[in-house]
Order: C-alpha cells, then structure tokens, then sequence
C-alpha cells in the first residue's frame, strides 16, 4: 500500500542558477552578499527542503512559513524569500529576500529556478467542480496512445512518464508544479495534463505555467467554506480562461455556468454539451449505455462526426471523454486520427472514480470520489440505469469543509437510491456523529420508501449495505475513492476503502480477488 505523505517529483539534475541574476532579473530587494550563491530549486515546505534550495517562507491561515526556516536552512536552504512579517521572525545569516506578497511571486520565481517556461511540453489544463481528475487520465491516455511521453497531475496521481506518486493537494503549491514541471522535461515528458483547482488559480499555485489548452467541466455547489458564494467561486474559475493562464479552451456548457465561461471567455473557445436543448460547437449524443460501456456520437456543427465508446459508466463520463478528445482537437488534431486513439488509449479503469471492485457474482459494488451533490446525483443516475435491482449508497460528508452541502448530499441519495447508509468521512477535527446528523435531516427530509441506516465506522457501513444487497443489486460507496488514508481527529491513518469493500464481500461470501490491484499501485510499491 502507498504509504500517506506523498512523496515531491523533482528534477534529479537540477543546473544551478546564481541568486544574484534571480535579484537582478526581478527586481527584488536583498541586504546580503550573493557572491557565489547558487540555487537549484525551491520550495515553500520546510520538509522538503533540498540542499541548494530557496525556501520560500509564506505567511499561512495556521502558522508563517518563516516559522519553519531555520529547518530549512538547517537541511541546505542557501536562502529565503518571505514578507515583512517573516522577515521578522528569522534570525539568520543566510541571504533574505524580502518581497510584500511572496506567494504571488512563487509561481514566476520557481518557474526561473526550474526554468520550465525555455521549451515546456504541450500543457492541457482542466478545471470545474466535478470530472477534473476523470477528464485528466482520459486525456492523459489518449496522448500516450498518439506517441507522447506523458506526464499527468490530478488530485489522486502524479506522472512522469512511467513514474507514478500519489498526490497531496488536487493542485500542488507553485514551487511544487515547477519541480514536476521541470522533472518532465528531463525525462523527455512531451505533453502534460494539470487538474486546476479554484483553489490553485486563487492561491497562485499555477503561475508561471502557460497553457496550451485549458477545459471547463461544469460548476455545482461545492467550496462555498471557501468562497462564500457560487459567484465568487465561478469569478476564480473564470480566470483561467484569460490569454496570461491559456491560449485555447473547451467549454461544456451542460450548465448555465458553462454557458457563461464561454460568453465571458477572454480566449478563443469551442462548447461542447449532452443537452440538446442547448446550443454548442459539439453534441454529445449518447445511444448506448451498459454496465461496462457508453457509447456516443461526437458531432459538430460542420457535420463531421465519430462514435465513440468509452469503458465508463454514465453521461458525465462521456462528457468528460468528449472534452478530453476536444482538447486535442483544438491543440490542432485531427479528429480521425484521436478517434482511433480512443479504443486503444483509453484506460479501462480510473483510479476510484466509479471504479468495480466486486467479482463477477454478486452484487456490483462500486467505490468513487463523489463527495458533492451534483457527483452523487449524476453517479447515482449513472448507475441506476445499468442496474436491474436495488441500488444502496454508502456515504459520508467530510469534515472541516464546506457543511452547506451535507443536507442536499443526504437528500439526493435518498431521492435517488433504494437504501442510504450513512457514514463517515474523513470528520478532520469535526465530531463525526454531528457530521451525520446534518446528511441525515437532508436524507430523512425525503418522503419516500428510501431505507436510511446510520452506521459508524466505514468498515460497518459497507457490510451493512452488502448485508442488504444480493445479485443484481448495485451498493456505491462514494467518497474516498482512491485514497490510502483517511483523517479523523486531525490525523491520517491508513484506509483504503477500495481494500475493505473487497474484504467485506469475501466475508459476505462473494467472490472476489482480494489480492488484485491497481496496475498505478503496482507500479508504485515497485518503486
Ligand atoms: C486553503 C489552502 O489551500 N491551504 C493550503 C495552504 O495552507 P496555509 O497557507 O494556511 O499554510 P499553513 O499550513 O498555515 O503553513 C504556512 C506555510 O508554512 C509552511 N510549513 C508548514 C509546516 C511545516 O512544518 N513546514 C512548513 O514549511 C507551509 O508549507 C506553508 O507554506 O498551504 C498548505 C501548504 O501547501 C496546504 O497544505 C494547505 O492546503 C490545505 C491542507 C487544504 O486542504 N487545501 C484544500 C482546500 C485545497 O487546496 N483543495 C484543492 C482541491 C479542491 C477540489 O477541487 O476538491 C486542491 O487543489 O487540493
Ligand atoms: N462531468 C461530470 N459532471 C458531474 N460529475 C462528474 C463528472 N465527471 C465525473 N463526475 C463525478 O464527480 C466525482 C469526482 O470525479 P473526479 O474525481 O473526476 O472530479 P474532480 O473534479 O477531479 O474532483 P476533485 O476536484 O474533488 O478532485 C465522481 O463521483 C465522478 O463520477
């Protein structure tokens, strides 16, 4: 099992660049000698710090960096850029460099160290609340199969070329970005796909980074702890689509916020949409949908057409297979030639999104990374269609994020499932049973002939929901997805639910291959 601190890419070669021409070239502000000083990376954490590195010493919501740097410069820091107030905390002989914002300066400063913008690879960026990580391997796939050496970056993997990590952040930090950036082009990576969260755009995490072509997935009530409002969560989505972040953008505008990404667009876009009630370069029209498979044609408005057959369930996962193809066609691909990428270069499965962990006998069980209402409510369509009896959900809110969403979670799977077994899910350092209460009013607000149970831990959850379930029947676990960890109280231990559904069926009595794993796991733990 992948162990729970995720480890950094960096470049393994990194040339050094004189702090001195850094100063110059930016106009910053040192009191210090730089004779001699060189820099080979950087970072904004203290525990990654490695030798030759600048520490960057941010100011946080929980502590300021600089609080940290007399470790980093302990482990081989050679300098630190910080704020005034971090200034004021450090006691060091070591070059300063004072800047007001720091943050915003990270991205272009450890684009110079790592010099990721002489010669980048073709950037693909994907933002939108849900399908970001979906839509990511899919393109991912495609480019390997079109002869690209790939690099990827979403919230559950990080790749280089056949390198594989587990993630941190869904965005990693700038200094972070830049070093995958620049470990890519050393091994020859030709073509990367970055997921864009709101939060990266807003904390600055892909500056410096200029994309070839950005998507839009869709908007649905997630964050609001963040921003307050969709509005203002919509504002930093939109800022992506502006000439400094991308050059070209695909747009599904299956949603009113689609519609307007596209008419507020600063750069060129193509729209795409499964509604037919609205308009777009591209429809998406599904014909065919089965346990395993969905299958669609790709028209657009010139008439040209291709069919395409994706090994995922649902409509959201078409659309998502239909913006990663649009991507490559706007990079200026032919549409022929991606078409014939797809039976090949599609993965079969994607790491916890909708992923089968049960046999062949036995109820289909399903663990995925839904933890918003618009995922449980498209996943939940998905997969009622393709199931002939009952459909049971497994799920919980986490904790110490946006609480606003808990009730319309716990109704729309008791609107949409036969059985809703309430659970936890990473409570952080929110009392579980409190986090339950509030999706259990929104479940229990339903009238209807919905079973709703209350169970706690995850590990009696699913067992509940199998004891419920027998050949036919669907149980959807939603929420953790591929992760190998899980947060309670603060601290993260090691769960893999994927690992305990399998383990639960055996007991039950079906038949499953509990030694079976991911091919990402296997190349991880060889590693
Ligand atoms: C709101 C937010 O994004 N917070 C991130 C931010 O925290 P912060 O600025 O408050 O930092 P802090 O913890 O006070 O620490 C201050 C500084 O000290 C440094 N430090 C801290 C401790 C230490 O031992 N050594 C050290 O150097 C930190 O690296 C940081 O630079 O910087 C930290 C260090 O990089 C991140 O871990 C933290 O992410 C938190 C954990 C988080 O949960 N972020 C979520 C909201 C997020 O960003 N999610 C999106 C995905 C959303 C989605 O689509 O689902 C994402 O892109 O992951
Ligand atoms: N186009 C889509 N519309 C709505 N839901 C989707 C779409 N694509 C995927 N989903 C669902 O959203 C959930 C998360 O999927 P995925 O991990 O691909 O999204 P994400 O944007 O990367 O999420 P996160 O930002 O939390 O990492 C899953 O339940 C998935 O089935």
């Amino acid at each position: 099992m992948a162990g729970v601190t995720p480890r950094i890419l960096r470049p393994e070669h990194p040339a050094p660049r004189p702090l001195a021409s850094l100063v110059d070239e930016f106009e910053l502000d040192v009191d210090a000698d730089l004779d001699g000083v060189e820099v080979t990376g950087i970072t904004n954490d203290s525990s990654d710090v490695q030798p030759g590195d600048l520490f960057a010493a941010l100011p946080g919501a929980r502590r300021h960096g600089a609080e940290f740097a007399a470790g980093a410069l302990e482990r081989g820091a050679v300098a630190v850029v910080t704020d005034a107030a971090g200034a004021a905390l450090l006691q060091t002989e070591a070059p300063v460099i004072v800047i007001e914002e720091p943050r915003a300066a990270l991205g272009e400063i450890a684009a110079w160290v790592y010099r990721t913008g002489e010669q980048p690879p073709k950037l693909f960026g994907i933002t939108g609340t849900n399908g970001k990580t979906s839509t990511s391997f899919m393109l991912e796939g495609l480019l390997a199969d079109l002869g690209f050496v790939t690099g990827l970056s979403t919230t559950a993997e990080r790749h280089v070329a056949e390198t594989v990590v587990t993630s941190k952040l869904t965005t990693p930090e700038a200094s972070e970005l830049h070093a995958l950036l620049a470990r890519m082009k050393e091994v020859g990576v030709r073509a990367a796909v970055l997921e864009v969260s709101a939060q990266a755009i807003e904390r600055h995490r892909v500056d410096g980074v200029l994309f070839d072509v950005v998507a839009f997935t869709n908007l649905s009530h997630d964050h609001l702890d963040d921003y307050g409002s969709m509005e203002a969560y919509f504002d930093v989505k939109l800022e992506l689509f502006t000439p400094d972040r991308a050059m070209r953008g695909v747009v599904c505008v299956d949603t009113d916020w689609g519609a307007r990404v596209a008419e507020r667009s600063r750069i060129p876009v193509t729209t795409v949409s499964s509604d037919p009630e609205r308009p777009a370069d591209w429809r998406v029209d599904i014909w065919e949908e089965t346990p395993v498979s969905t299958s669609f044609t790709l028209t657009g408005i010139d008439g040209g057409a291709i069919e395409v057959q994706v090994p995922f369930i649902g409509r959201h996962m078409a659309v998502d297979a239909a913006i990663a193809i649009l991507m490559l066609v706007e990079d200026g691909f032919e549409i022929e030639g991606v078409a014939e990428a797809i039976d090949r270069g599609m993965r079969p499965t994607l790491p916890g999104r909708i992923e089968r962990v049960s046999g062949e006998e036995g109820p289909a069980v399903f663990v995925d990374y839904g933890h918003s209402p618009d995922a449980f409510e498209q996943t939940l369509i998905a997969l009622r269609r393709v199931t002939e009896g009952r459909l049971i959900m497994v799920f919980g809110a986490d904790g110490d994020r946006d609480a606003t969403k808990r009730a319309d979670m716990g109704r729309i799977a008791a609107e949409l499932a036969d059985a809703v077994v309430v659970t936890d899910f990473n409570p952080r350092t929110e009392d579980a049973a409190s986090i339950r209460a509030q999706v259990l009013e929104g479940a229990r607000a339903v009238s209807g002939d919905t079973r709703i149970i209350e169970s706690s831990p995850e590990e009696a959850a699913i067992r509940e929901a199998l004891a419920l379930a027998g050949p036919g029947d669907t149980v959807l676990w939603a929420g953790p997805g591929d992760a190998d960890y899980r947060d309670v109280a603060g601290v993260r231990e090691p769960f893999v639910a994927r690992d305990e559904a399998k383990l639960a069926l055996h007991e039950a009595g079906w038949p499953v291959d509990l030694d079976k794993r991911r091919d990402g796991d296997k190349r991880r733990d060889e590693r």
